[in-house]
């Protein structure tokens, strides 16, 4: 194995907020194990998952049947789609694509004292890790800044000064979008499981956990040791995420990788536990990771769209009957998070936690 690749040009040294040295793969514990790698050479790039115009679903025209239809077929068969022309101006998510940019490029020492472990801080950098057998835990190639949709000013006051300008005009503006994009799209796939319109906005209630995560992933000399995220569900309901032009993320479908290519002004749609949660298994929660590469930085918005904490989650009543059992049990939603954040890098499916037994 050759550690020794030579890191190109364009690559600038990155560190992480926790460290004392700049980013390598050698001494700090990146190097998955060989089956947790990301074995680029067995990825598909040639079909990925579907692409959504959503023109003919603007506000104020009834939803598109057609739109309807394809927004049902994406979620059963793969669980993410990407949409084009869904309303949200191209100059706000470049705004915030730099804003989130400049954060990362902010010198470590700057990001040091938000970085945190514990995750009852609600604004914090962190890095992820895999919980490997014996204990080890393996580094993310990553560093995330993950923070509320509101309100922004609590934490824009603790960034660095130079940076709070740029971030509290780009989020402001970026969360409002993605607010009307998430409240769209949630009446579409509503609909599309045959339920009223502001069935499944409702159900998660009027005080939605809203959190935005920032992803940084510098280039890496050995993609194929590391994974800037390694495989994961979202654990919220639903989850628009904003890529730069370098591709990374990887759906998995059918048991296989298959890349999510980037595409100019498209938003990354996901579903996220709740939904399979709510739509009683039909629509699924897919496992999801971000690979690394040697050229160029990348940088993701993953904005995360959940139930108010309080309320309590299960199969909505009308998709469920007896072809059709309950496969889930009624839970409140701060405990779903309280055995999420049990797992502690393990990354085991906790959707499984409330899964009823299968009595057929
Ligand atoms: O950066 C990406 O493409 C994936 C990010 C992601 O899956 C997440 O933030 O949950
Ligand atoms: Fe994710």
């Amino acid at each position: 194995m050759n550690l020794d690749l030579k890191i190109s040009n364009k690559m600038k040294s990155f560190q992480l907020a926790n460290e004392s040295s700049p980013l390598s793969v050698t001494p700090n514990n990146f190097i998955l194990p060989e089956s947790k790698r990301p074995n680029h050479s067995e990825v598909k790039s040639l079909d990925s998952i579907p692409i959504i115009d959503l023109s003919y679903s603007h506000d104020n025209n009834p939803p598109s049947l057609e739109v309807i239809h394809k927004i049902s077929k994406a979620c059963e068969e793969f669980g993410f789609f990407q949409v084009v022309n869904h309303g949200v101006p191209e100059q706000v998510c470049h705004k915030m694509m730099k804003a989130i940019t400049n954060l990362f490029e902010l010198p470590s020492e700057e990001r040091e004292s938000l970085y945190s472990t514990d995750h009852t801080k609600s604004v914090r950098f962190l890095n992820y890790y895999l919980k490997v057998e014996g204990g080890e835990k393996i580094k993310c190639w990553s560093e995330c800044f993950s923070h509320p949709w509101y309100p922004i000013d609590d934490t824009i006051s603790l960034l660095p000064e130079k940076i709070r300008t740029q971030y509290r005009e780009a989020f402001t503006e970026y969360a409002k979008e993605i607010g009307s994009l998430v409240r769209r799209l949630l009446g579409l796939i509503s609909i599309g499981l045959g339920l009223e319109e502001d069935c499944l906005l409702k159900k998660l209630g009027e005080q939605p956990r809203q959190r935005a995560q920032a992803n940084f992933y510098p280039p890496c000399p050995d993609p194929e040791l590391t994974m800037g995220l390694t495989e994961h569900t979202d654990l919220n309901a639903l989850t628009v995420l904003l890529q730069s032009e370098v591709s990374g993320l990887q759906v998995n479908k059918d048991g296989k990788w298959i890349s999510v290519p980037f595409v100019p002004n498209a938003f990354v749609i996901n579903l996220a536990d709740q939904i399979q949660v709510l739509s009683n298994g039909r629509y699924k929660s897919v496992l999801h990771r971000a690979v690394t590469n040697n050229v160029s930085q990348r940088v993701s918005m993953a904005m995360f769209y959940g139930p108010s904490v309080d309320n309590t989650v299960g199969p909505i009543q009308v998709l469920i009957d007896e072809e059709h059992p309950p496969k889930y049990r009624n839970y409140r939603f701060s405990e779903f998070l309280e055995e999420f954040f049990k797992q502690e890098g393990r990354r085991r499916m906790v959707k499984e936690a409330f899964e009823l037994p299968n009595e057929n």
